[in-house]
């Protein structure tokens, strides 16, 4: 494939073919095209704001896969191809000429927390421990129909700015403005497959070298975890059905064929276990002798494709404990579990990765409407997201001691 024509791809991917001969023009290729800056984009006649923001979109996705393709085999020839395109890549056009082509609202946020694998891997040693994004998400009807105020904004891609309407002592309005830093932020428009690409795909080839890695997907209630996790079903996937496609693949190798991947899908709900793959049957966690967490009767299922994990994950959301909230008409209460676990021809496990879509949190201004159950369930969440914001630092802070849950 001619370099050219592999930026028209990405652009085409990324839904802005119709200005690749102004790149062209400009002689921008593959090679310079990561280097542009936000400052460029008007050479290239991309005036409309939706149109700049793909863009830049496509620019971090691009920059942050350089550095993940050399750490990871997957997809070398376009990192930016979809999920839906991969069997099939559209031959891109040999030529430069292209074919023709009022009241706050706090809940818009999600971020997926990444861990990279606990294994020693000499790939990974550039890449940090723990790393957190942030998604917006877009202002949905209910708060479209109230005219509410969006009131996050995205200043790079690595900051965002919260504007909170206050009230002075005189009754004068006033808007604070709070930026907060991440390692990545990402804009309403951006797709799950483009976050994927960010977030949990580097690390999908960590556990074919016995790593762990594990991806939370943590925010408030409504705030978009089960859209970013699940996708919203049809064609519209998730981190799980990418993670999934992209494990399958590399086990079709050669290279892996003594490695078959088994599948389990648990919850955590009220400080309780349920197996959502075997009737929500009760489970335990238990330790062993060296202080690994071990979930005791946990249904394992071997599978080898996409179609059986999506529709084992079918099965294990129908179970999963679910109820309104003050911000959420569906919202999952309890945390759910989703464990693609590597095992060799013995069945010992040799690595494993974990898609850990939590429970809501709540703030309090949201839970006046909630019935007693509701507000019970709230405060369990909760009370073991503090307990996970503790592993967390644990973990992060390489402490000797971690709290068991830190190490499973
Ligand atoms: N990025 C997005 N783009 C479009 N719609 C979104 C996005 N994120 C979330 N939504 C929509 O917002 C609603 C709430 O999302 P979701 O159920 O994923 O929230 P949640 O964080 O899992 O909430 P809870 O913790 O209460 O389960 C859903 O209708 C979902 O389709």
């Amino acid at each position: 494939m001619e370099q050219s024509n592999r930026l028209y791809e990405w652009l085409n991917t990324a839904g802005l073919a119709q200005y690749y001969p102004n790149f062209v023009k400009e002689g921008i290729d593959e090679n310079n095209f990561t280097q542009l800056s936000i400052q460029d984009y008007s050479k290239f006649k991309i005036t409309q704001l939706p149109d700049r923001k793909k863009l830049f979109t496509l620019i971090s996705v691009l920059k942050q896969e350089r550095q993940s393709r050399e750490t990871t085999p997957l997809d070398r020839a376009n990192p930016y191809m979809p999920y839906h395109d991969r069997s099939a890549r559209p031959a891109a056009p040999a030529t430069a000429a292209p074919p023709q082509q009022s009241a706050p609202q706090v809940p818009l946020y999600q971020a997926p927390i990444m861990a990279p694998p606990t294994a020693p891997s000499p790939a990974y040693a550039g890449l940090k421990r723990i790393r957190v994004v942030v998604r917006k998400r877009p202002l949905n009807r209910k708060e479209i129909s109230k005219q509410q105020a969006d009131i996050v904004t995205i200043d790079s891609d690595d900051t965002i700015s919260i504007h909170e309407p206050k009230i002075k002592v005189d009754l004068t309005k006033y808007v604070e403005r709070h930026r907060f830093r991440f390692d990545q932020v990402f804009d309403q428009d951006v797709g799950n497959e483009q976050i994927y690409r960010c977030t949990s795909y580097p690390l999908v080839e960590s556990i074919f070298r016995g790593g762990k890695a594990t991806c939370f997907a943590y925010g408030q209630t409504g705030s978009g975890k089960t859209y970013t996790m699940m996708g919203k079903g049809g064609d519209s996937v998730g981190m799980y059905a990418l993670a999934g496609q992209d494990i399958f693949n590399m086990l079709r190798s050669p290279q892996y064929s003594h490695l078959h991947a088994t599948v389990s899908f648990f919850e955590i709900y009220g400080g309780k276990l349920f197996d959502l793959l075997d009737g929500r049957k009760k489970l335990q966690a238990l330790e062993d002798a060296h202080q690994n967490v071990c979930i005791a009767g946990l249904k394992e299922v071997d599978v080898d494709n996409t179609e059986t994990l999506l529709a084992l994950i079918d099965v294990g959301n129908r179970a999963r404990s679910t109820g309104s909230t003050g911000a959420n008409a569906d919202s999952s209460r309890s945390h759910a579990i989703l464990q693609i676990c590597l095992k060799n021809m013995s069945g010992k496990p040799s690595g494993k990765f974990s898609f850990i879509d939590l429970a809501g949190s709540e703030r309090a201004a949201d839970t006046s409407d909630n019935n007693r159950q509701t507000r019970m369930e709230g405060a369990e969440i909760n009370k073991s997201l503090l307990a996970l914001k503790e592993c967390i630092r644990a973990l992060d802070l390489q402490h000797a001691h971690l709290p068991s849950a830190a190490r499973s």
